[in-house]
């Protein structure tokens, strides 16, 4: 549903900040974009989502080329949510909140109220409808950003950060939340920093290292030991390194503390030596 194609970008003439970056993602994909800070991330989120144009290649979204689309055309099929979601967060209500973009879009009031009740129910806020938005959590806010993009019936969700500043449980039921969603056939791109994230919940990573797309696959591979992953700004999982550091699992890096302790357990009782063989 999405194709960057050879896309390259500069704000400033000769300053450029992606270089001939392509990249394709399918309906139903959870897809990470890492790298560190001033990489470029932000910046090829902008260009998908129309705020910028390339200065070479082309973005097609559901084939449509974003030059010739509005950020409002966009918007209904791309949901972003930012870092900081009161920075999209005005009215009144959650209820209004979310109901706004299908205003926007000239929809019937019947049709309106049910996108909203449906977008409440799929993020799990149906019970915060008539809440303030300002008196929310940050967890919660996130959600009412989410349900605002979902009501415009979406094909993609972008987020940008979207776990920074929250605590662990909301992290995890944020990432559950979207987990969900892709189940359902939405696509969904994550901007993050948190290798744990990658780890858990992400099938396939993008990295990008002084904008160019360095890197595009499992996380398994990512933290193999094949990859200048320190280079590009990025910490590996501990368990990934612990488990390459024992190399008691044939060779297979493991990336999440649940499956190093399986495999652990396993080599411990001596199944896991009849498998995959002791260390070197
Ligand atoms: N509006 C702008 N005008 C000029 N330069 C910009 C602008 N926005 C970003 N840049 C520069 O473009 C480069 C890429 O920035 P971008 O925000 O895309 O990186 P990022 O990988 O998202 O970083 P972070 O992880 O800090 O959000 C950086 O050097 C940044 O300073």
């Amino acid at each position: 549903m999405l194709e960057v194609r050879n896309v390259s970008f500069a704000y400033r003439r000769g300053r450029s900040v992606l270089h001939d970056v392509s990249l394709i993602v399918g309906a139903g994909e959870f897809v990470a974009i890492a790298g560190r800070n001033g990489s470029g991330k932000t910046t090829l989120t902008r260009l998908i989502m129309s705020l910028l144009a390339p200065d070479s290649g082309a973005i097609l979204v559901d084939g449509q080329d974003t030059r010739k689309a509005t950020p409002a055309d966009m918007a209904r099929h791309i949901g972003y949510v930012f870092q900081n979601p009161d920075r999209q967060i005005f009215r009144e209500t959650v209820a209004q909140e979310v109901a706004f973009g299908p205003e926007q879009l000239g929809l019937a009031p019947a049709e309106i109220k049910a996108r909203v009740a449906e977008a409440l129910a799929l993020t799990g806020i149906s019970d915060l409808a008539n809440a303030y938005p300002a008196i929310l959590t940050k967890g919660q806010k996130q959600r009412v950003a989410i349900a605002s993009a979902l009501a415009l019936k979406p094909r993609m969700l972008i987020l940008d950060e979207p776990t920074s500043g929250q605590d662990a449980v909301e992290r995890e039921a944020l990432l559950k939340l979207l987990t969900e969603l892709c189940r359902q056939g939405l696509a969904i791109l994550l901007i993050t920093h948190d290798m744990e994230i990658l780890a858990r919940y992400v099938e396939r990573t993008v990295v990008i290292a002084d904008g160019r797309k360095v890197f595009d696959g499992a996380v398994t591979e990512l933290f193999s030991g094949r990859y200048p992953v320190g280079k590009w700004g990025l910490r590996q999982p501990t368990a990934a390194a612990i488990s390459r550091e024992i190399a008691v699992f044939g060779g297979k890096t493991v990336v999440t503390v649940d499956e190093l302790c399986t495999n652990l357990l396993e080599y411990a009782r001596g199944d896991g030596h009849a498998k995959t063989g002791p260390a070197h």
